[in-house]
């Protein structure tokens, strides 16, 4: 099968092979570490305790409630929006529209599972359901993908993705044939990355904060600390949603089964494992290590934002006046590249931001342990990784200019190391 540009892409991942292992190896390593968080020794690179049964992750009722929770965030997708927002231009020159109501969704949320608490809900029974609602979440992920490959051998070769096209179907299974695949107006793409995952996220933690308060009278400050970072992360996300619309997951990348698992699954109850390790493994925090980790996290916060709305700011209008005097590299499209500011100190300063604050989500749960930091390793690799395929995708779109902005900014993530 012809890729939609006539040419084949290039193959990303370690190709079909490198795909179905991953496809393997990402919900394997998901159970090991809900598994390994609840043990005692909390080993990341040991055995899991045991392995879990049939009856320990299938349940119908929790499909159910997973089922119910995709329901919700659909239905709060489609209210009524604060602004409807143009992505990027598509091959056909159409740009499509999305609605911008992620905060509201994640307010509403709140006040849902606020009212819910009151009147009898046991949220603090959630982390008891991890496993078999993440077996749920994995096993839609598989069957939504398999949905949405059998969708795009429909679709107009104009809707296809750059990647996802190379006629091996487990590759293309795996990295998505459809760009932006949608019924009617929703879009599906932009719906997994930042709803149902991302505030899933949040609301695990907070049922982990409350089980702690039930098991141990109060939550820990390390607990706080972790629930207040994260949410404050899922909720930047949410503010400046319309962001997204312009990262390779959304303009490159097809939808397939690597963004489905990882927006579903992978998101909630991985990124979740500070607080699950937490709530097993009590560690003390005084309040001068505390304001320690809050300012580490600040720091990070403040290099992530100001990169991002930097780009962003300049991405809309070049000659606002908040960017208007930073200097930049012409490139052959029109488009322009900040070359000082955020972005003339290394050529990704909002991924440095994003690590710093990695590492303050896992140094509340102290050293004692590798799992807490498991974050750490796996968002740099992922980073790295990202970084790689991003500057590829940017040496096609700009070339020369882009040699030019690396000469000028030689560093990529870290500056004076990487
Ligand atoms: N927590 C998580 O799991 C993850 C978090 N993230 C975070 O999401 C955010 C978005 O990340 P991501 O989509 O990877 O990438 P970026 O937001 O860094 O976007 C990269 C794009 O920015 C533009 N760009 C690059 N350099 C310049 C420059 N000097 N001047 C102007 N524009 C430039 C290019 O696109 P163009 O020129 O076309 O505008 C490039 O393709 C980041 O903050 C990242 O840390 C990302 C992945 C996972
Ligand atoms: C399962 C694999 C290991 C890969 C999964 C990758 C996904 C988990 C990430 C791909 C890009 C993402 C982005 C975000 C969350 C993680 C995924 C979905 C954000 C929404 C996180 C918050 C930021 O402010 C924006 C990010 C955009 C990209």
């Amino acid at each position: 099968m012809a890729s939609p540009q006539g040419s084949r892409a290039p193959l990303e991942f370690g190709g079909p092979l490198g795909a179905a292992a991953l496809m393997l190896l990402l919900p394997a390593t998901m159970f090991h570490l809900l598994l390994v968080a609840h043990s005692g020794p909390a080993r990341l690179l040991g055995p899991p305790p045991y392995l879990p049964g049939p009856e320990v992750l299938w349940s119908p009722q929790t499909l159910l409630l997973w089922l119910t929770w995709l329901g919700l965030q659909a239905a709060l997708y489609l209210l009524p929006a604060r602004k409807v927002a143009e992505g990027q231009e598509l091959k056909d020159k159409n740009r499509l529209r999305y609605p911008i109501n992620g905060f509201q969704a994640l307010v509403l949320t709140a006040l849902l599972v606020g009212l819910a608490v009151s009147a009898g809900l046991p949220l603090g029974a959630l982390p008891e359901m991890l496993l078999p609602l993440a077996f749920a979440a994995t096993l839609t992920a598989f069957i939504f993908s398999l949905l949405l490959y059998l969708k795009a051998l429909v679709a107009p070769a104009s809707a296809l993705a750059p990647g996802g096209n190379s006629g091996n179907p487990i590759y293309d299974f795996f990295l998505g044939r459809e760009l932006n695949p949608r019924i009617w107006s929703f879009d599906f793409k932009y719906f997994c990355e930042l709803r149902p995952g991302l505030i899933g996220w949040v609301l695990i933690n907070l049922a982990l904060l409350m089980q702690e308060a039930e098991l141990r009278g109060s939550p820990s400050l390390a607990m706080w600390l972790v629930n207040g970072f994260q949410l404050l992360y899922v909720g930047d996300a949410l503010w400046h949603e319309e962001a997204v619309l312009t990262t390779m997951d959304i303009t490159h990348d097809g939808f397939g089964f690597m963004l489905a698992f990882g927006d579903l699954a992978w998101v909630p109850f991985t990124y979740s494992l500070q607080a699950q390790f937490l709530l097993h493994h009590p560690q003390p925090l005084g309040l001068p290590m505390a304001s320690v980790i809050c300012l580490i996290n600040a720091v990070g916060y403040y290099i992530f934002r100001g990169a991002n709305s930097q780009k962003n700011t300049f991405r809309k209008n070049p000659s606002d006046p908040r960017v208007a005097g930073l200097e930049t590299i012409p490139t052959a499209t029109g488009r322009q590249l900040l070359v000082s500011g955020w972005w003339g100190m290394v050529r990704h300063p909002n991924y440095l931001g994003d690590l710093i604050m990695a590492l303050a989500w896992s140094l509340p749960c102290g050293v004692s342990h590798l799992l807490p930091y498991f974050y750490v390793l796996y968002f740099t690799a992922l980073l790295v990784h990202r970084e790689a395929r991003d500057e590829q995708q940017c040496l096609r779109k700009y070339g020369l200019a882009w040699h030019e902005y690396c000469r000028r900014v030689p560093y990529r993530i870290l500056p004076y190391v990487y």
